[in-house]
């Protein structure tokens, strides 16, 4: 089995090591080799995504990845900064369903910044379409206005799309997701105002015939992202765009103590799949040694259950990662009054030595 470890920047290299260090206690036989990518790329290769990288992360089983971009790249022209790595892959693979579990662990109910009892037992899966929408709808660019409010001005436009079988291949991922779990389907989208979205539910509507047995609700965006702070658990499985998804993924971290907590898997048709933290590469606390690791960790798990098919070892991590919250070790975004500080490194020493226990 062939792993591609794509570190990138910021702490993506500080968190991905110990997801490595997890994976490599596990003894498994997987052949990990890594490759620079973001602007860690950039810097050394011209390309945040050079043509070896992309090789790699084709030949591989599953790509472990950690975060990309900072600030200052900000600057570069849009197909050299970081963030075209992540894209470039996701585009690349064909990852086009992206899963983000919010689950909240019972010893970090007192971390959230919500009630204990808005979020104690809390389990939801976000699916998040990863490959459409207006994050690669062309044309876009910057032009000057020939119309609109002020004609002649310089201004910017991006294109929000999406064909019928991108939209039901989502909605098949979600319904069948849901029949695993507590069988009800939440399609978020904007069809009061936006084409593409009162497509999205149409196509949805008409996937939702295949599946009598999971309930389908409709949620305007800006409702979801209301409800998902007044009543997170009436929530069983969302599935939404990938722009909408991007920003109530990031919400729903804090339903779970921290973004530190959020792990994800992008899936492709194929099984091949992308696990990476849902956060960024966090520039603001790069370097100091104190970022959540368990994210990435909890990606490897799923890693392990949806491209390795190594469903035994995905639990052992998550039992680990429980144990050791139980121990009360707490990074600085989950640390609250009576719980033990620790750095990126400590938390994972304690989930390998809570493996090898
Ligand atoms: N998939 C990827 O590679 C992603 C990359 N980015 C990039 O990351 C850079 C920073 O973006 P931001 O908007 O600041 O988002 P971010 O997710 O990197 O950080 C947001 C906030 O959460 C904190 N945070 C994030 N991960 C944490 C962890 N594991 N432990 C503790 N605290 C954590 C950060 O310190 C920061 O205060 C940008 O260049 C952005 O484009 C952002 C999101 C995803
Ligand atoms: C940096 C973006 C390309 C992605 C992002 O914010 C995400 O995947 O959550
Ligand atoms: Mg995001």
């Amino acid at each position: 089995m062939k792993i591609a470890v794509l570190p990138g920047d910021g702490i993506g290299t500080e968190i991905v090591s110990e997801a490595v260090k997890v994976l490599e206690v596990l003894d498994l036989k997987f052949e990990m080799k890594s490759a620079l990518v973001g602007g860690a790329a950039y810097e050394a290769h011209g390309h945040p995504l050079p043509e070896s990288t992309l090789q790699l992360a084709k030949e591989a089983d599953a790509i472990l990845f950690g975060a990309v971009g900072d600030w200052k790249y900000d600057k570069l022209d849009r197909p050299l900064r970081p963030e075209q790595a992540i894209l470039g892959l996701r585009k690349h693979l064909g990852l086009f369903a992206n899963f983000r579990p919010a689950i909240c662990y019972e010893q970090l109910v007192g971390a959230s910044s919500l009630k204990p009892e808005l979020i104690a037992g809390l389990d939801i899966l976000i699916i998040r379409e990863l490959t459409g929408d207006i994050y690669f709808g062309q044309p876009r660019g910057r032009r000057t206005a020939v119309d609109g409010h002020f004609p002649g001005a310089e201004e910017a436009f991006d294109t929000m799309r999406y064909s019928r079988p991108e939209i039901e291949r989502i909605a098949h991922v979600a319904f069948q997701a849901a029949r695993k779990r507590n069988k009800k389907v939440t399609s978020v989208d904007k069809a009061n105002v936006l084409e593409t979205f009162q497509f999205w539910k149409d196509v949805v509507t008409d996937v939702h015939k295949e599946y009598p047995d999971v309930e389908l609700q409709h949620m305007y965006v800006d409702n979801a992202a209301m409800q998902l702070v007044k009543a997170p658990k009436a929530f069983d499985v969302v599935v939404t765009g990938n722009m909408f998804g991007d920003i109530l993924s990031d919400e729903a971290s804090m339903l779970t103590g921290s973004i530190g907590m959020l792990p994800s898997a992008s899936l492709n048709s194929k099984g091949q799949g992308l696990y990476e933290p849902s956060h960024g590469s966090a520039p603001d606390i790069a370097g100091k040694g104190v970022a959540n690791p368990l994210a990435t960790i909890l990606s490897a798990a799923m890693m392990l259950r949806f491209s390795l098919n190594q469903e035994a070892a995905a639990q052992r991590i998550e039992t680990a990662v429980q144990k050791v919250l139980a121990q009360g070790l707490r990074t600085p975004d989950i640390w609250s009054e009576g719980t033990t500080k620790v750095g990126t490194a400590q938390m994972g020493d304690a989930v390998v030595k809570a493996l090898t226990a």
